[in-house]
């Protein structure tokens, strides 16, 4: 963050004695202008803004039998049959082993299989895979995506995700914001959670896109955009399709077109430590990816893209560990609108 200017005045960690560190003026004027809270935006005032505006959810589920049922039936019960809020609620089945797509289509919602949908392209894996294909199966307007791994999901993260885009053209993309708590064996760590979020995400953005510092959560799983501004912008097929969001946004439409809302609290299942590295990985190729695309950081080499990582196992290699190796690179899906302007040429 820069330290420059009038900016707002942050207090320090260093309380034994004054300084005045400061976050760019920037950041300091978005912060109270685009943040609010999801009890802010009224059901009546969003259906009444609504209008013509049609709207999706997208829930991209790999193996969450246990808890996708809810969230659909939540957004049903609440945001398509007690008020025409929601048009549309998919569940994009990735790949499941478990009974995740007759769950959620017990629970009302439209399921596609994620590499059903433009079947005419290599299927690929990942969360990003997911929510793009999950963008190219839909027609709202406005795409909410939700995780489908939450267990304390209410209506409210969407109607506070819509808020803002439902009442301000301005605004093209909202992230979702809360506390989240890191539930484990031995308890529960209040504020324990958003690991990657906090050890990577966070630093990283700070040191290279420090417009972005306002982001309470800039990893959050739910955030809702504008189709016309999403099928502009490139998916990252793996866990960096978030990271990979924000800056493509930022770096097209700027910062005013961001916003993001308090949505309370967040539990969900929780990965290991081990697929957190992954993760890491994925969404560091990505910052890495998008620093030379945007000219941000010019770099001799290209950051190698293979993460070696070791578990308990058979010894080799000289250890008494087996070396696990995992492709993290940055591998992306194109504009969805370039795509389609392409099919529609060749058709
Ligand atoms: O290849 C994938 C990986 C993840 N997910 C879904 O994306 C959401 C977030 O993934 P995950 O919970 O693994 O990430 P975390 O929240 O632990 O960072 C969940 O609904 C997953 O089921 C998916 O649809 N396909
Ligand atoms: O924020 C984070 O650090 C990670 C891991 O969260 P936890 O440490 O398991 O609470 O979770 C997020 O990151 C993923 C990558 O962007 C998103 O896809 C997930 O939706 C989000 O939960």
């Amino acid at each position: 963050m820069s330290g420059s200017g009038k900016g707002m005045v942050v207090r320090s960690e260093r309380a034994n004695e004054k300084v005045e560190l400061k976050v760019s003026a920037d950041v300091g004027s978005w912060l109270p202008r685009r943040s609010s809270h999801a009890a802010d935006w009224r059901r009546e005032d969003l259906l009444a803004a609504k209008g013509a505006t049609t709207v999706s959810v997208v829930i991209p589920a790999r193996d969450e039998e246990e808890t996708v049922g809810d969230i659909v039936r939540t957004i049903r019960r609440d945001l398509v049959e007690a008020i025409p809020l929601v048009d549309e609620v998919l569940v994009v089945d990735s790949r499941s082993q478990d009974d995740t797509a007759r769950v959620a289509a017990e629970a009302g919602a439209t399921v596609v299989a994620q590499d059903s949908v433009l079947p005419m392209l290599p299927g690929m894996a990942g969360k990003g895979e997911a929510l793009w294909k999950g963008l190219a199966a839909t027609k709202g307007d406005l795409v909410v995506f939700v995780d489908g791994d939450l267990y304390d999901f209410t209506s409210d993260y969407v109607t506070g995700l819509l808020g803002p885009l439902l009442t301000d053209e301005s605004v093209a993309y909202v992230k979702g914001f809360y506390h989240r708590p890191l539930v484990g064996a031995g308890g529960t760590d209040a504020d324990g959670g958003g690991r990657v979020t906090e050890l990577v995400a966070r630093p990283l953005l700070n040191m290279y896109w420090p417009e972005l510092a306002g982001f309470v959560q800039p990893l959050a799983g739910e955030y809702a955009g504008r189709r016309e501004v999403l099928e502009r912008i490139p998916f990252v097929v793996n866990y960096g399709v978030e990271v990979g969001h924000l800056i493509d946004i930022l770096e097209a439409h700027g910062l005013d077109a961001l916003a993001q809302v308090d949505l309370g609290k967040r539990t969900h299942r929780h990965q290991s430590t081990q697929a957190l590295g992954r993760m890491s990985g994925q969404i560091m190729q990505t910052m890495f990816d998008r620093l030379a695309r945007y000219g941000r950081l010019v770099s001799a080499q290209p950051p190698a893209t293979l993460l070696a990582q070791f578990r308990r196992g058979e010894s080799g290699h000289g250890v008494e560990r087996e070396m696990v190796l995992t492709d993290v690179s940055c591998q992306q899906r194109p504009p969805l609108a370039e795509l389609l302007a392409e099919v529609r040429e060749i058709a």
